[in-house]
Order: C-alpha cells, then sequence, then structure tokens
C-alpha cells in the first residue's frame, strides 16, 4: 500500500540567527526565527512525513509552547518522526522537496542537504532530491522576510 503526505512551512529570516536548511548551517546575514532551530526544510519534510501516515503534524508531536524545544535540533526532530513511520510499518518511497528563497543561492550546498536527509532517513540519497527557487523577488521571500519550504513524500508498505 503506498501513502502519499505533503507539507509546507515558513520561517522568518531575522539578524542573529543562524540559517539552517536541511540541518545544514548555511552562512548568510540574516537567520531563521523560530522556537526551535527553525529548520525550514526539516520541519516541511516531517510535516509530510507525519502527513501520510495520519499523524497530524509537527506541532501536534513537538509543541512549540514546550521549553524542550526551545532551539531544538530539528534533525533529532526528523529522526523521531521518522521512527514513527517506520514504527507503523512504511519505507520510504522518495522525498521531493523545494525550498523557496530569494537568498541565500542554496546551490552549493544542495548536495550536502540532500546526502544529510538521505542519512536522517537512513535512505540512499537517490530517494531524496531538494530543489530551490527564487519568487523572482516577489512577495514575502522575494522581499527576503522569510524562506518558505513545500515537500512531498511517499511511502510503501514494508
Ligand atoms: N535560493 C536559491 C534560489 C534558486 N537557486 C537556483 O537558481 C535557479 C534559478 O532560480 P529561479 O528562481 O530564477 O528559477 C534554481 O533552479 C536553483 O538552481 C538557488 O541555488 N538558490
Ligand atoms: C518544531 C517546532 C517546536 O517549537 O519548531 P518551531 O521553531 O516552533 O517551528 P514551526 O514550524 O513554527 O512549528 C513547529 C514546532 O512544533
Amino acid at each position: 500500500m503506498f501513502r502519499i503526505g505533503q507539507g509546507f512551512d515558513v520561517h522568518q529570516l531575522v539578524e542573529g540567527r543562524p540559517c539552517i536548511i536541511g540541518g545544514i548551517d548555511i552562512p548568510y546575514e540574516y537567520g531563521l526565527l523560530g522556537h526551535s532551530d527553525a529548520d525550514v526544510l526539516l520541519h516541511t519534510i516531517a510535516d509530510a512525513c507525519l502527513g501520510a501516515i495520519g499523524e497530524g503534524d509537527i506541532g501536534k508531536h513537538f509543541p512549540d509552547a514546550d521549553p524542550a524545544f526551545k532551539d531544538a535540533d530539528s534533525q533529532k526532530l526528523l529522526q523521531e518522526v521518522w521512527s514513527l513511520v517506520e514504527e507503523k510499518g512504511y519505507k520510504l518511497g522518495n522525498v521531493d522537496c523545494t525550498v523557496i528563497a530569494q537568498a541565500p543561492k542554496l546551490a552549493p550546498y544542495i548536495t550536502s542537504i540532500r546526502e544529510n536527509i538521505a542519512h536522517l532517513l537512513q535512505c540512499d540519497k537517490e530517494q531524496i532530491n531538494v530543489k530551490a527557487t527564487t519568487t523572482e523577488k516577489l512577495g514575502f521571500t522575494g522581499r527576503k522576510e522569510g524562506i518558505a519550504a513545500q515537500v512531498a513524500v511517499l511511502l510503501m508498505k514494508k
């Protein structure tokens, strides 16, 4: 049996925060704001996985009012979500990600991000695809006020 999931998340860009995307600390003058480390891409992958197994969303599992998740490493959160997927008897088909950012330029980091996601989901990197796009300077992403991500995931019964 196949299960499909999709995710969408946004985090604001501010001064004085790291810009962590897909678990990789990207050099940039602004960083992502959140209760956790605000890794917009890993949050979106987690949401897509939770959607695929009918387990709600990341906020249900890791509430943003819980001090336990202050500055949390989203890599650990995604690994917990992935354990839940496996406990429910599913394995990964593929994950397709789009990061929507006017800046920073992500192309130099895409391979590292892809490999890191494959490590976190314990799969081959061929099962992971990561894309980046600007919005041609339009909207909040185009004004560099924030970064968004969209993810689709396909799971299969083991
Ligand atoms: N933050 C970004 C955004 C885009 N890229 C790369 O540039 C290509 C062209 O982007 P457009 O928005 O003009 O279509 C895109 O396909 C990515 O390869 C990037 O590296 N980082
Ligand atoms: C993982 C959490 C934990 O606070 O991270 P946040 O940085 O608050 O990010 P958001 O994507 O707004 O919601 C998910 C939260 O559950």
